[in-house]
């Protein structure tokens, strides 16, 4: 299983000569089975860093510093390679699971096609697959659920499909930005859970950008508080957040109490929720 080295990665948009930097400079280690964490406020640079690591910023976008992945550098690296490595290696759950399913199609249809096209499975044996992702994810009924349209389950169950599609291929890293700041609170616990679960039984190693401290602490192994393009503090979740060094990470999370409450009282009940 791979860990990714993010060293010194660096996002500036705008033309030659008048661009603007909005990532300065972070490193990040994302290791097998663990969830690093990547907080901060709105417009702190965690979406394009991550995006970064997939290669799928605008082309305005100039990117430098390093991202490996198992030993092989995919900044700079070329488009026809990079598409191998995403999905297949590489996955991304965004906020809105919309991004990741086509309206128009089947539940079934997106996820065999998907998995048909990178595993080269037969119909059979994707079908097969399909319906043991959908079993993984906790969706009801997964053999009724394939032929249905995304609109037809409720933003928790779609959230939960369009986790299935980025497990499809085996990936070994997991990039989620904001996957349950879209859906109720209740809901939110149980992807949380399924995330934690997942990163565990498949050695994913997993990034969650997230702005809700609440979020990151039920989850996040490690977390890096980011602010104006740099990582200002770093370290195991437990300490950063009832220990934070950082003048601004004591500021978050005097503005989020809850966040710090809710690490309390995991610890207090013996373990993280
Ligand atoms: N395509 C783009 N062109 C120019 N600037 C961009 C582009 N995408 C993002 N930015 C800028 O990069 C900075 C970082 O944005 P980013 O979306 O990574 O922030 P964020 O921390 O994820 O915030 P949020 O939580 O609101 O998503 C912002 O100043 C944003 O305006």
């Amino acid at each position: 299983m791979s860990t990714v080295h993010i060293r010194d990665l660096r996002i500036a948009f705008g033309r030659p000569g008048h661009t603007t930097e909005v990532v300065s400079g972070i490193s990040l280690t994302l290791s097998p089975g663990r969830i690093q964490g990547l907080a901060g406020e709105s417009g702190s640079g965690k979406t394009v860093s991550g995006l970064a690591v997939l290669g799928l910023l605008p082309e305005t976008a100039h990117v430098s510093g390093s991202v490996r992945l198992a030993g092989t550098e995919l900044v700079g690296m070329s488009e026809r390679d990079l598409n191998r490595v995403r999905g297949a290696k590489v996955a991304m759950v965004f906020q809105d699971p919309s991004a990741s399913l086509h309206p128009q199609l089947t539940v079934g249809s997106q996820l065999t096609d998907h998995v048909r096209t990178h595993l080269r499975l037969t119909k059979r044996a994707s079908r097969a697959r399909a319906v043991e992702l959908l079993t993984r994810v906790q969706v009801p009924d997964p053999d009724g659920a394939l032929h249905r349209y995304p609109h037809q389950f409720s933003g928790g169950q779609r959230q939960r499909i369009a986790i299935a599609m980025a497990l499809a291929c085996d990936p070994q890293v997991l990039l989620a930005d904001e996957p349950t700041t879209a859906l109720d609170v209740t809901v939110q616990a149980g992807i949380l859970h399924l995330l934690r679960d997942l990163a565990a039984e498949r050695d994913l190693a997993v990034l969650l950008i997230t702005h809700d401290l609440g979020v990151m602490s039920a989850v996040a192994d490690d977390v890096a508080v980011m602010r104006h393009g740099s990582i200002v503090e770093s370290g195991p979740t437990h300490r950063v957040f009832t220990a934070p060094e950082h003048p601004y990470t004591r500021e978050l999370l005097t503005s989020m109490p809850e966040a710090h409450e809710s690490l309390i009282d995991e610890n207090s009940s013996g373990g993280q929720a």
